[in-house]
């Protein structure tokens, strides 16, 4: 069969999820995937690294409660660490996606996906062999991202991981350089100083700075207490790998960092270089450019052609963010079906077809040491965006639910109210095991829940969630 109502190109989350609803609504779909069904985040992103954080995160959890503490006799099992971080990235085989597919009825067509022209999509084997699919109603692209390694002189030939060789790596490195203090970097600096490396991180623009800067100060702080060499501002001029296999990193500021293994962490590249755009008249190598509903604009800034070709998750730009791909991929699921079967597309903002969240209420946590827990707007966002807000702080360690949680527990969190004084449009949270708290948030943020209402909604005592009243009380209700 090489016609079907919509292809996707890319299995990753939400190339899985965009056919899934496509198929739930009734039309045929057919899925094209180069490596592994189930994409960068199952096997070399979001699980595998979780995997290789949480022993340690249990193990300081134990330690801050006394008779726990009393109960551990030895320290962290790296090998039962990596074999765990095994089997959440299953092995790096895809038996089990590919499974599931065959039960959903997506038909999978493994090989390297570009665009021909209008619907029509080629499809090239490791084999050779080239197969043409047509798409009735839509493509789909769904990509996703590589891992953006920097000009710097020396790094391509030096052997640097990217998060691919880190996720799977199969031993910690004696001496592990990190270059980059974004999201992937301090993940993986928590990660590696937990399962024993020496950690140097290379955080040119300080650890975190996307985030409220008292919680990247919490994370930095815990990083430098953990042991790790966190050099803010360093950036790297040239890298070589010597004949011992020590890989010598020179900074900007004449220093120079030696290590065993160097993690480039500086962000993601768009998987559009070699995708058939130029077929369409669109630009290799570039993030697609969306509308409301995720059909991909054209140079004039309108749909493609006649609007038959969207883009969803990391490769559109709009979050980099399994959750919010997903959500993305429902969207456009959905969207592909109601107007292939002229059903009414609800594209208003918040309709179900439009995928609104992306552009006010993100949701994230970082899985550093402590936890960064955020969703929605930060002060600086915010003044970026030109929102006036205000935002108001809590210690999180005086709230009695944290206090029991953990002895000596440190963290603090914020709301933060826009102008008018009766909306949340931010939140964040740094502390040990905040990830959970953060739910809360985003159904405030989405709901526009006003806070005479929020007052209401009652924290149960003693949980870390009566943060929620304190930081109400702070703002004068
Ligand atoms: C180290 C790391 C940790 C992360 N942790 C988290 C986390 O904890 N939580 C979170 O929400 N997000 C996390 N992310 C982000 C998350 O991995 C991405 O947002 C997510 O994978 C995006 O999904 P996607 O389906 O758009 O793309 P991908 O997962 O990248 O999947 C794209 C798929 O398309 C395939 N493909 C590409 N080009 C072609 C082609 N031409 N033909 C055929 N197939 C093709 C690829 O092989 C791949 O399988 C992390 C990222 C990294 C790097
Ligand atoms: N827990 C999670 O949700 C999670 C975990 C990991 C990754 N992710 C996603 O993956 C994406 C990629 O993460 P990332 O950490 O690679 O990107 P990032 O954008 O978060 O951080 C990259 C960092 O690299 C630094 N940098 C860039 N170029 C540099 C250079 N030439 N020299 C030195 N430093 C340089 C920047 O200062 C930046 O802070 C993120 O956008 C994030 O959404 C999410």
């Amino acid at each position: 069969m090489t016609e079907y109502d919509v292809i996707v190109i890319g299995a990753g989350p939400v190339g899985e999820n965009v056919a899934d609803r496509v198929v739930r609504g009734g039309l045929t779909a057919a899925i094209v995937e180069a490596e592994l069904v189930g994409g960068e985040c199952s096997y070399w992103a979001c699980m595998p690294t979780k995997a290789l954080l949480r022993d340690a995160a249990a193990l300081r959890a134990a330690r801050r409660l006394p008779g726990a503490a009393a109960a551990i006799t030895g320290d962290l099992d790296p090998a039962a660490v990596f074999a765990r971080r095994d089997r959440f990235a299953s092995g790096w085989k895809d038996d089990g996606q590919v499974a599931w597919l065959d039960q959903v009825g997506i038909s999978l067509v493994r090989g390297h996906g570009r665009l021909a022209g209008t619907r029509t999509v080629t499809v090239t084997a490791d084999s050779g062999d080239v197969v043409t699919l047509t798409a009735r109603h839509a493509v789909v692209l769904a990509t996703g991202t590589s891992a953006s390694v920097p000009a710097v002189p020396g790094l391509a030939d030096a052997g640097a991981w990217t998060n691919r060789e880190a996720v799977s790596a199969t031993r910690a490195p004696e001496r592990l350089a990190i270059i980059g203090g974004g999201v992937v970097g301090s993940e993986m600096a928590t990660a590696f100083s937990a399962l024993g490396s020496s950690v140097t991180l290379i955080a040119r623009d300080g650890v975190l700075p996307n985030v409220e800067p008292y919680a990247s100060e919490h994370v930095l702080a815990a990083l430098r207490d953990a042991g790790v060499d966190v050099l803010i501002g360093g950036s790297p001029t040239s890298v070589s790998r010597d004949a011992a296999g020590t890989v010598h990193i020179a900074l900007a500021d004449g220093g120079v960092v030696e290590a065993d293994e160097v993690l480039v962490a500086t962000g993601r590249t768009p998987n559009s270089a070699d995708l058939g755009l130029d077929r369409v008249g669109l630009t290799p190598g570039t993030w697609l450019t969306v509308d409301d509903t995720l059909r991909v604009l054209d140079a004039s800034g309108e749909p493609l052609g006649d609007g038959w070709l969207y883009a969803a998750g990391d490769i559109n730009r709009r979050a980099l963010l399994t959750h919010q791909g997903k959500y993305q991929a429902r969207a456009v699921g959905d969207v592909i079906v109601a107007r292939a079967t002229g059903a009414a597309v609800e594209d208003a903002p918040w309709g179900r077809h439009t995928p609104t969240a992306d552009l006010r209420a993100v949701p994230q946590v970082v899985f550093t040491e402590p936890e960064i827990a955020s969703v929605g707007h930060t002060v600086a966002s915010a003044e970026r965006a030109g929102l006036k807000v205000r935002s108001v702080e809590y210690d999180l360690g005086a709230v009695a639910g944290a206090a029991l949680h953990a002895d000596g527990y440190a963290g603090r969190a914020s709301i933060l109210i826009d102008d008018e004084g009766d909306r949340i449009v931010g939140f964040t949270a740094v502390g040990p095991d905040v990830a959970e708290l953060l739910h809360a948030a985003t159904i405030a943020i989405t709901a526009e829940v006003p806070l005479d209402r929020l007052w209401h909604a009652v924290p149960a005592y003693p949980t870390v969630s009566e943060v929620w009243l304190r930081l109400l009380e702070t703002a004068g209700l």
